[in-house]
């Protein structure tokens, strides 16, 4: 067996984003509306912070604008809400995102509820979860949405494939199943309760691995030629005390089996900020009345 092609989610992103970028200098051009994205940290997570301070970089490079609020961990629920209306009535906002998690004292789920849908670029609230179930307009989350990009990248046409997501979440299992749905694939979702899950993933064309667990999911669970994405982003102790980034799946034994695989770092990560960046021009042309580029995509 040879071994799998890498999938380049870096270089893919950065292409992504000098198309992005295009698109951002026509819409200042002809229209004279730069798009604007707020991100909103509460509190001083390390690698929150590198997040935040990569997507800000990333919008400015692409020609927007970057509004960045830090709030310290112990801000009031009401203050945050108060934010979110502010930024919600700020024509200059196109895109609003609050970096999860969020302190234990701040209810998350009346957060995301509290953002405009409109400009609700990590489309978590469930007018746009409620969009994509039902094939309505709106924002698809912006990993699953990188994956599915990198996927019809390496396969084209995906009607009929077997695929199986690992993982249930909100933000990436749940919205990943209904955009592959959405392609016509035959989509098992498996989880933490699933019974033989090396035996599931064996009889999927395509693999997605987003549980959160350093290395899981084995070689020997991979079909041969299948396309594996892995959304795992886990930091462990690698050789002499020093951390390093791993996936959900055993690269080293996957790779020799799968047809095409993404590595950690280097895959769906960056896909994930140019895809932000992607929703906040979508955003930004709908709320101008211009036609909304699809870029990401062939044809
Ligand atoms: N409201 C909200 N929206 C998010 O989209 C969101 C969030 N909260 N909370 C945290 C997670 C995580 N996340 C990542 C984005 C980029 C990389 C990324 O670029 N990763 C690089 C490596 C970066 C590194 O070295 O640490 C890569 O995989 O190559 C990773 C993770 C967005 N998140």
């Amino acid at each position: 067996m040879s071994d799998a092609k890498i999938i380049d989610g870096k270089a893919f992103a950065a292409k992504l984003r000098e198309d992005i970028t295009s698109e951002v200098t026509k819409l200042k051009a002809d229209h004279g509306v730069t798009p604007g994205l707020a991100v909103i940290l509460v509190g001083e997570d390390p690698a929150s912070q590198v997040y935040v301070r990569n997507k800000g970089k990333q919008t400015l490079e692409c020609g927007m604008n970057s509004y960045e609020h830090k709030l310290s961990p112990d801000t009031p629920q009401a203050d945050l809400l108060a934010l979110i209306a502010k930024l919600n009535a700020d024509p200059n906002v196109h895109g609003i995102l609050c970096q999860l998690p969020v302190p234990d004292h701040i209810d998350e789920q009346a957060i995301l509820a509290a953002i405009d849908p409109a400009k609700d670029v990590d489309g978590f609230h469930v007018v746009n979860a409620g969009a994509l179930a039902t094939g309505g307009e709106g924002f698809a989350p912006c990993t699953p949405y990188g994956c599915l990009m990198l996927l019809k990248d390496t396969l084209g046409d995906l009607s009929g494939k077997r695929a199986v997501v690992v993982g249930r979440s909100n933000i990436v299992g749940k919205p990943m199943a209904q955009l592959l749905l959405k392609e016509s694939c035959t989509v098992t979702i498996a989880h933490s309760r699933t019974r033989d899950l090396p035996d599931e993933v064996r009889r999927a064309d395509i693999v997605i691995a987003a549980v959160g667990r350093p290395n899981m999911i084995k070689g020997d669970w991979i079909a041969p030629g299948a396309t594996v994405i892995d959304v795992g982003i886990n930091r462990i102790e690698g050789d002499a005390g020093k951390m390093k980034l791993v996936g959900d799946v055993e690269f080293a034994t996957a790779s020799k089996v799968a047809g095409a695989i993404t590595p950690v770092p280097g895959g769906v990560g960056p896909m994930t900020i140019a895809c932000l960046l992607n929703n906040t021009l979508i955003s930004a042309c709908r709320a101008n009345g211009v036609a909304v580029p699809k870029l990401g995509f062939d044809g």
